[in-house]
């Protein structure tokens, strides 16, 4: 450690869902941390997997200009949706969640069977027709689980039914598919490089995919879970028989309900995890070894935040430089003990009592900075 006058305390969150951005949750952090080492050097790098923030996160590291569309939400009504393009004017960034994110609909509304990406594939389609040839997006946080068919149809492909008609949209309606058309598939397609980057490593089916891991977060009941799985299965089958692809077993194909394997299969994209492609590009690593003290979090951390998510990023590389983690959560879920092993020096939950979960909402900036805080009177105690 160095000198307590160059403390230097890293401070690197994803967003906390539903609540705050990263950069807010970097601002409350900073207050606690103040509190204690006044003087400290405070680096903030305000972190995404390929979920809710990415575009920003990207554009904060690298510049570059945000480029608003109206496109359809998951549900089909019109909505505004940012993606930025870089200097370069060649690479465009984009978020799924943008236009197909979970938080574009009211609890009620979510319904994964009913739920299309076509809104992303709007995206994708406009940031192509402006000349951009290099396409990065995040994906994750989404509302959806239909294995990237809404993208698709926005690129032309037509999913028809034994009829020969094209069936509706959503995750529930893919057991009428039974052919893929690509005769109406854009050309700008086969002239684009697309990266993906998935915010977790899952496949796309079975008791680790898309449907069973995050379909109940999006409104699935058992029940549904159960169909959208198969739906997904008979999906992979289609694709396999029309496209000549084979997606079932690409980590991170179940990402944003399956958009993973979809970009794959569609757009002939490459997946990579998120939380790599923004290391990179936010040049964590370096902030790492050269921090004293490193804090992370995300709204939830569970045995979940080990399948790729930022914190575990953060903590893996934590751990590889030697340095003490604290991840603070404003919920800590069933076998969160088990990231002790991955790098996490010491773990928290926001709440101080037994408060409601929107009481926490509430006061998340308060409780963060006691949080930060009361880590920082720890080490200050060690320090003298
Ligand atoms: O969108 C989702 O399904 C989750 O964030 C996992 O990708």
């Amino acid at each position: 450690m160095t000198t307590q006058q160059t403390m230097n305390i890293l401070l690197c969150p994803d967003s906390f869902k539903d609540c705050l951005s990263a950069q807010e949750v970097i601002e409350a952090l900073a207050t606690g941390v103040q509190h204690v080492f006044p003087e400290a050097i405070i680096t903030k790098i305000p972190l995404a997997d390929g979920g809710e923030g990415f575009v920003q996160t990207l554009l904060t590291a690298l510049g570059g200009q945000l480029i608003s569309i109206q496109v359809k939400n998951p549900l089909g009504r019109l909505t505004d949706a940012s993606y930025g393009i870089l200097g370069d004017k060649q690479t465009a960034v984009i978020e799924m969640a943008a236009a197909s994110g979970i938080e574009l609909l009211k609890p009620e509304e979510r319904n994964p069977m009913l739920t299309s990406t076509f809104g992303t594939g709007q995206l994708l389609l406009d940031a192509m027709q402006r000349g951009c040839r290099n396409l990065i997006i995040g994906i994750g946080g989404s509302a959806t689980n239909d294995g990237g068919t809404g993208m698709a149809k926005a690129l032309g492909y037509r999913f028809l039914n034994i009829h020969g008609d094209e069936i509706a949209e959503g995750g529930g309606e893919l057991a009428q598919l039974h052919h893929i058309d690509t005769s109406k598939v854009t050309a700008l397609l086969k002239q684009t490089q697309i990266t993906v980057a998935c915010d977790v490593t899952n496949p796309l089916t079975g008791t680790h995919g898309a449907s069973s891991v995050y379909g109940p977060q999006k409104g699935a009941t058992a029940e549904m879970v159960e169909k959208l799985d198969e739906n997904l299965q008979h999906l992979a089958n289609c694709i396999e028989k029309d496209l000549d692809k084979t997606i079932l077993d690409l980590a991170g194909g179940g990402a944003a309900g399956g958009l993973g394997a979809g970009l794959v299969a569609f757009a002939h994209a490459e997946l990579s995890l998120g939380f790599d492609i923004v290391k990179e590009q936010t040049q964590l690593e370096k902030a790492i070894q050269q921090a004293d003290f490193i804090i992370t979090g995300e709204g939830k951390m569970d045995v979940q935040t080990k399948q790729g998510k930022t914190p575990w990023g953060v903590a893996q590389l934590a751990k590889k430089h030697h340095k003490p983690c604290l991840g603070i959560a404003g919920f800590l879920g069933e076998g969160y003990q088990e990231l002790y092993q991955e790098g996490f020096t010491s773990l928290l939950a926001l709440p101080n009592g037994p408060i409601s979960l929107q009481e926490s909402i509430q006061l998340a900036s308060e409780l963060l900075a006691d949080k930060a805080e009361q880590a920082m009177r720890l080490i200050s105690f060690y320090r003298h």
